[in-house]
C-alpha cells in the first residue's frame, strides 16, 4: 500500500502526529537555515576583504582596515555555531515526544485490533515496528529531515550565488549537478527496495528470537537448541548480506557524490586561473568562488547519507501505517445499545463461523441457549469447534453468520467494553503477565475509572478467588500475593498458572463465565476441590464450561454436544448417556484418555505435590 505512494506522500501521513511539535521543528529549521546562510556569507565577506582592505591595507601597511571584516567573519562563525546548537535544542525534545506519541498510538491500535489480526501477524514484526522503526523515525525527524531541507537550500542558494558572481564558471560547476541528480535518483529507487527488505528481515529475526525464548523449554527438552541456532544463524546471515548490500549502495553513492564535485572543482580551478589571468574575474572573486563551493560540497557529499536516512524513514512510515491503517472489524457500533448490568442470558442463534483463511466453517448453524444462572458443559471430540464456540461468546471473534445475543441484544450492537465486563474467560493455556499475583488475579477488577471497585472489595475478591481456585500455593511464595511472577508466569507450574487464570476469571464476577477446560492441568484431588467450590460460587452465574474430562462434566446442570461444528444434543449427563450414542462415544473416549493419562502420571510422578513444591522453590530462588 505504502509503496504506491511517493516518498513525500508517504511521509506526509505523519503530519497529524508531528503537528504539535511543528513550532519547535520550524524553529529548528530556521536555525539550521540561518547557520547555513551564515556559512555561505563568510566567503562574501572574505571576497570583500581580499579585494578591498587586504589589498589596500597591504599597500598602505595599514592593518586597521582589516578589523571590521575580521570581526564580521568571527561574528558569522560564532552565529553559525550558536544556531547549530539552537537547532539541536529545539528539535531534540519534540523528536522524542513524537516518537513516544507514535509508539503509544501503535500500541493502542495493536491492543484494539482483534485476535484474528494477531493470529496472522508475527510478534517480531510488530516488535521491530514499535521499537526499531520508530527509533529510526525519531532520528530522521530530529536530524535527517532538517539536514535534507538545509542541504537542498544550501545547494540551491550556493549555486545561485556562484551563477550570480562567477558567471559561466558557476555554470561549469552547475554542470556537475546533472550526474549527481541521476545518481541520487537511481540510488533512491534501488535503496528503497533494500531498506524495506532489511527492515522486514529484522522483523523476521525478532520473531525467531521471540519464538525461541518463548519455546525455550520445548527446544531444550527435545535437544533442538542446535537447530534453532542454525535457523537463527541463517536468518542473521541473510540480514547481514542485505545490510552489506545496503551499505555497499550507500558507499557507492557517497563516493560518487564526493568525486563529482571534486572533479568539477578541479576543472573550475583550471578555468578560474585562466579567467583570472585574463582579468575576467578578480582574485577575490575566485577566492569567494572556491570558498562557496567548499560550503556547498559538504551537503552534496552528505546527500547520500541524508537520502538513505530519508528512504529508511519512508520505509518505517510505510510499515507503521500498514498496521495503523488495518481497520478493526470488531469496533464499537456507531449507535450502541446501553447494557450496564447484564443478567447473563446467552443465546447463539443459527451461528456459523469460518476462520478467515479456512475453506470451510468450523461452526455451522449452531443454536444454543445458556439460561441465566445455569452451567452448561460443552462436550465434543477434539477439533469439533469447542474453543471456537467459547471465543464467539465474549466476542473475541465475530460470527460469520447468525448472531450471539446477550440478554436479547446482539453482541455487535453493544460496546465491546460492556461485553467484556459481562463475560469473563479462562483459557486452557493460561497467559499471565510479568506482574504480581495480585495484579494478575485482579486484572478484570478495575482499580480506577467509571467501573472502579473499592479497595476492600478488591481485596475480598482476591482472597475468595484464590481460595475457590485452590491457589493457596501463593501464600508460600516469597512475598505472598505481592510476588512478581516471571514472564508469562513461566516460573509457575502449568497447574498453578491455570489456577491463577481461573482465579482471575472468578474475581471479575462476570454475569457470564466461559471456562475453556480450565482444570486440565490439575490432579484429581485438586480438581475435585476446585469443582466443589466452583459449583458454590457459580450459583447465579451463567457458565459455559468446555470439558475434556468426565469429572468436569459433573460441574454442569446440562450438557451440550458439539459434533463437527453442530450442536447435536442438549440434556443432562444422565439423559444423554441413555439416549445419545455420540455422547457415549465422546465420554468413553474422554474416560479412556483420562485413564491413560492418569496411569502414565502415576508411573512418572507418584508424588505430584513434590513437583509443585519444586516450582514454588524455583520462584523463591
Ligand atoms: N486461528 C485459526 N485459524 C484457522 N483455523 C483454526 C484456528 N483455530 C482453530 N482452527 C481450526 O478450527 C477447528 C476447531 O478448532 P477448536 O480449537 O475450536 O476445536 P476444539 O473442539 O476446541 O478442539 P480441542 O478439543 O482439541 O481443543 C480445527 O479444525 C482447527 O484446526
Amino acid at each position: 500500500m505504502g509503496s504506491e505512494l511517493s516518498t513525500f506522500a508517504s511521509v506526509r501521513r505523519l503530519y497529524p502526529y508531528v503537528r504539535p511539535a511543528m513550532p519547535r521543528m520550524v524553529g529548528g529549521l530556521i536555525s539550521a537555515l540561518g547557520a547555513s546562510l551564515a556559512a555561505l556569507a563568510i566567503p562574501r565577506v572574505l571576497q570583500t576583504l581580499v579585494e578591498g582592505p587586504l589589498a589596500e591595507g597591504a599597500a598602505a601597511h595599514d592593518l586597521g582596515a582589516l578589523v571590521v571584516p575580521v570581526l564580521l567573519v568571527l561574528g558569522l562563525g560564532v552565529a553559525e555555531a550558536g544556531l547549530v546548537l539552537l537547532r539541536r535544542n529545539l528539535v531534540m525534545y519534540p523528536g522524542t515526544r513524537v516518537e513516544a506519541e507514535l509508539r503509544m498510538a501503535l500500541f493502542r491500535h495493536l491492543q484494539d485490533l482483534p485476535v484474528a489480526f494477531h493470529d496472522r501477524w508475527p510478534g517480531g514484526q510488530l516488535l521491530s515496528r514499535i521499537m526499531g522503526d520508530l527509533g529510526l523515525l525519531r532520528r530522521w525527524l530530529v536530524f535527517g529531515l532538517l539536514q535534507l531541507i538545509v542541504s537542498i537550500v544550501t545547494i540551491v542558494v550556493g549555486v545561485g550565488i556562484l551563477l550570480a558572481t562567477a558567471g559561466w564558471l558557476g555554470l561549469v560547476y552547475l554542470a556537475g549537478a546533472i550526474p549527481v541528480t541521476v545518481i541520487a535518483f537511481r540510488f533512491s529507487r534501488r535503496y528503497r527496495v533494500i531498506a524495506r527488505l532489511s527492515q522486514d528481515q529484522s522483523g523476521d529475526l525478532a520473531t525467531t528470537v521471540e519464538e525461541s525464548v518463548h519455546g525455550i523449554r520445548v527446544l531444550k527438552a527435545f535437544g533442538r537448541g542446535r537447530d534453532a541456532l542454525d535457523s537463527f544463524t541463517d536468518q542473521a546471515e541473510e540480514l547481514r548480506r542485505t545490510e552489506i548490500r545496503k551499505a555497499g549502495n550507500q558507499a557507492t553513492v557517497t563516493t560518487s557524490l564526493q568525486l563529482i564535485p571534486e572533479v568539477t572543482l578541479a576543472v573550475c580551478l583550471v578555468l578560474g586561473t585562466v579567467l583570472a589571468a585574463q582579468g575576467q574575474i578578480t582574485v577575490g572573486g575566485l577566492v569567494a568562488f572556491f570558498l562557496t563551493t567548499a560550503v556547498i560540497n559538504g551537503p552534496v557529499v552528505d546527500l547520500g547519507m541524508t537520502l538513505s536516512m530519508t528512504l529508511n524513514a519512508r520505509t518505517a512510515v510505510d510499515r507503521f501505517f500498514e498496521v495503523m491503517e488495518t481497520p478493526n472489524p470488531l469496533a464499537d457500533p456507531a449507535d450502541p445499545v446501553d447494557a450496564p448490568d447484564a443478567r447473563g442470558h446467552v443465546e447463539l442463534r443459527d451461528v456459523t463461523f469460518r476462520y478467515e483463511d479456512s475453506a470451510r466453517p468450523v461452526l455451522e448453524h449452531v443454536d444454543l441457549e445458556l439460561p441465566v444462572g445455569t452451567t452448561t458443559a460443552l462436550v465434543g471430540l477434539t477439533g469439533s469447534g469447542k474453543s471456537t464456540l467459547a471465543m464467539v461468546v465474549p466476542r473475541i471473534f465475530d460470527v460469520t453468520g447468525g448472531e450471539v445475543l446477550l440478554d436479547g441484544v446482539d453482541l455487535r450492537r453493544m460496546r465491546r467494553h460492556d461485553v467484556r465486563r459481562a463475560v469473563a474467560v479462562a483459557f486452557e493455556d493460561p497467559t499471565l503477565f510479568s506482574a504480581s499475583v495480585r495484579d494478575n488475579v485482579l486484572l478484570g477488577v478495575p482499580e480506577s475509572g467509571p467501573d472502579a471497585v473499592p479497595e476492600a472489595e478488591r481485596e475480598r475478591r482476591l482472597h475468595e478467588a484464590v481460595e475457590v481456585a485452590q491457589a493457596g500455593f501463593v501464600a508460600d511464595l516469597p512475598q505472598g500475593v505481592e510476588t512478581r511472577i516471571g514472564e508469562e508466569g513461566l516460573s509457575l507450574s502449568g497447574g498453578q498458572r491455570q489456577r491463577l487464570a481461573l482465579a482471575r476469571a472468578i474475581a471479575a464476577r462476570p454475569a457470564v463465565l466461559v471456562l475453556d477446560d480450565p482444570l486440565s492441568a490439575l490432579d484429581v484431588a485438586t480438581e475435585e476441590a476446585v469443582t466443589t467450590r466452583l459449583r458454590e460460587v457459580l450459583d447465579g452465574t451463567t457458565s459455559l464450561v468446555i470439558a475434556h474430562r468426565p469429572s468436569t462434566v459433573a460441574l454442569a446442570d446440562r450438557v451440550a454436544v458439539l459434533q463437527d461444528g453442530r450442536i447435536t444434543a442438549v440434556g443432562t449427563h444422565r439423559d444423554l448417556l441413555a439416549t445419545d450414542a455420540h455422547y457415549r462415544h465422546v465420554i468413553s473416549s474422554l474416560e479412556q484418555d483420562w485413564e491413560e493419562c492418569a496411569e502414565h502420571s502415576d508411573r512418572e510422578d507418584s508424588e505430584p505435590d513434590q513437583t509443585e513444591q519444586a516450582q514454588t522453590e524455583e520462584v523463591q530462588r
